[in-house]
C-alpha cells in the first residue's frame, strides 16, 4: 500500500480494511488506487504539507510548547494532580525539538517541582499532594532533562527511596501510592528512578522479575496486571523494566517482538495500541520504544543474526507522524481530526526520534536533516544527552 493510501485512511476519508483489499482482483486493487491517489490530490491541497518531503514544524511546535510551559490553557485544568508530568511532557518535547530554555526559566521550573516533593518521599501530582508513582517518574524525568546541578539537587534520594519502600508489595509489584492498585506502570516507574538517580539495590525489586513475566499474555504483549489485555503502554513498561533489571531473557522475546511488529498499521503507518484498535500517534513511542529494546535482547542472544535497522518499518512510522500528527499551528495528536496537546506532542515526537536513529551511520530522517530531533534513551525516554549528565551527577555520589 502507498503512503498516500495510508494517508487517507488515517484521514479517515476511505475506509480500507485488509479483508476488503485481499479480496480484490489486482485490476479492481489499481483502480481503488487511482481513485486514492485522486483523493490524495484533493487533500493534500488541503494538507499545507510536501507528502514526498514532509517537515517537521519545528519553530511551531516550540512556540506552541512554550506557551503551554507558562501558561497552560483550561484545558489542563483536568490535569491539576498531573503537574509534573506537564512539565516533563513540554520539557522533553523541547530538548527533542533541540530547544534551550533560559537558566532563570529552568530555576523556576526546578523550584516548582521541588514543591511537589513530598516530606515523605516522592512527588505528588501538585505541592502538597500525596506522593504517587506516576508523577514521581514524571518530576525525576523533568529534573534530569533541566540537566542542571540545582535540578538535579532537589530530589531527597533518600526519601525517595524510603518512599519506593512504602509502594513495595511482598510479590515484587509495586503500588501507585500507599494503599492504591498494583499495575506494570508502578514496578517501570520504581525503577526508572531508582536506576536514573543511582538508589537500585536488589532487595526493593525482589520478585519483581517474576511478577512482570507474569503480566505478559498469550498475545505476546504485557497486560497491566495478570490476566488482563496485553497494550502497548503496559508493555513498554514490562519489556523496560525487565531491562532494567537486566532480566528481559526471562520473557518471551520473540513472542513480544510478534506482537508488537503485528501493532504497524500496515495503511497508516503509525501504531494502535492494542488488537483491533485505532492507530494513535503516541504508541509511536509505547509500541516504538520497545524495538532498541528488543534489538538489545536480540543482540545479547545471537550478535549475527540481527539487522541494522529496528525491526518495524520506521519510514513509514515517519510518515504518519510528520503527514498526519502535526497541527499546522504547532502541536502534535493522534490522528487527524483530533485536537493537538502536550501528551501526544511528546509521545510522537520520541516516537520519531526513535524511527530516526538506528546505529550511528544508520540514520533515516524521512523529509531531510532538518527533520532530525534529538535521540532517546528508550529506557527511560529522556534525551542520551540528559541520561548522560544525569549519570555523571548520580552515579558520583556516594551510595545510599
Ligand atoms: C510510565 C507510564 C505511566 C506509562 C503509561 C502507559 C500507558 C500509555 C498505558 C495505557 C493504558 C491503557 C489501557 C490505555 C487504553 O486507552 P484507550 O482504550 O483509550 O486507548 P486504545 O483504544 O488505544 O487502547
Ligand atoms: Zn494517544
Amino acid at each position: 500500500m502507498t503512503t498516500n493510501a495510508r494517508c487517507i485512511e488515517a484521514l479517515g476519508c476511505e475506509r480500507f480494511d485488509e479483508e476488503n483489499c485481499s479480496t480484490k482482483t489486482s485490476e479492481e486493487q489499481i483502480k481503488v488506487e487511482e481513485s486514492v491517489e485522486e483523493l490524495f490530490q484533493l487533500f493534500s491541497k488541503k494538507l499545507t504539507i510536501d507528502i514526498n518531503a514532509p517537515s517537521l514544524y519545528r519553530g511551531k511546535h516550540v512556540s506552541y510548547l512554550k506557551k503551554c510551559l507558562f501558561y497552560l490553557p483550561n484545558s489542563y485544568e483536568c490535569l491539576d494532580a498531573s503537574r509534573p508530568w506537564l512539565c516533563y511532557w513540554i520539557l522533553h518535547s523541547l530538548e527533542l525539538l533541540e530547544e534551550t530554555l533560559d537558566a532563570e526559566d529552568r530555576s523556576k521550573i526546578a523550584l516548582f517541582i521541588g514543591r511537589c516533593q513530598s516530606p515523605d518521599g516522592g512527588f505528588g501530582g501538585g505541592p502538597g499532594q500525596h506522593p504517587h508513582l506516576a508523577p514521581t517518574y514524571a518530576a525525576v524525568n523533568a529534573l534530569c532533562t533541566l540537566g542542571t546541578e540545582e535540578a538535579f539537587s532537589i530530589i531527597n534520594r533518600e526519601t525517595l527511596q524510603k518512599f519506593l519502600w512504602s509502594v513495595r508489595c511482598a510479590n515484587g509489584s509495586f503500588q501507585m501510592h500507599v494503599g492504591g492498585e498494583e499495575d506494570i506502570r508502578g514496578v517501570y516507574c520504581a525503577l526508572s528512578v531508582a536506576r536514573l538517580t543511582n538508589i537500585y539495590c536488589d532487595k526493593l525489586f525482589e520478585n519483581s522479575a517474576k511478577w512482570i513475566i507474569s503480566c505478559q499474555t498469550y498475545e505476546g504483549g504485557f497486560a497491566g496486571c495478570p490476566g488482563l489485555e496485553a497494550h502497548g503502554g503496559y508493555a513498554f513498561c514490562g519489556l523496560a523494566a525487565l531491562c532494567l533489571l537486566g532480566k528481559e531473557h526471562l520473557c518471551d522475546i520473540r513472542g513480544l517482538l510478534r506482537w508488537v511488529a503485528h501493532r504497524q498499521m500496515r495503511f497508516e503507518g503509525g501504531f494502535q495500541g492494542r488488537t483491533n484498535k485505532l492507530v494513535d500517534g503516541c504508541y509511536s513511542f509505547w509500541q516504538g520504544g520497545a524495538f532498541p529494546l528488543l534489538h538489545k535482547a536480540l543482540a545479547d542472544e545471537d550478535s549475527t543474526c540481527v539487522s541494522t535497522n529496528w525491526l518495524f518499518h520506521q519510514e513509514a512510522l515517519q510518515e504518519y507522524i510528520l503527514i498526519c500528527c502535526q497541527n499546522s499551528l504547532g502541536g502534535l495528536l493522534d490522528k487527524p481530526g483530533k485536537p493537538r496537546d502536550i501528551y501526544h506532542t511528546c509521545y510522537t515526537l520520541s516516537g520519531l526520534s526513535v524511527a530516526q536513529h538506528c546505529f550511528a551511520g544508520q540514520e533515516k530522517i524521512v523529509g531531510g536533516l532538518q527533520n532530525e530531533l534529538a535521540r532517546v534513551h528508550p529506557l527511560y525516554n529522556i534525551s542520551q544527552e540528559a541520561y548522560i549528565n544525569a549519570s555523571k551527577f548520580f552515579y558520583n555520589l556516594p551510595p545510599l
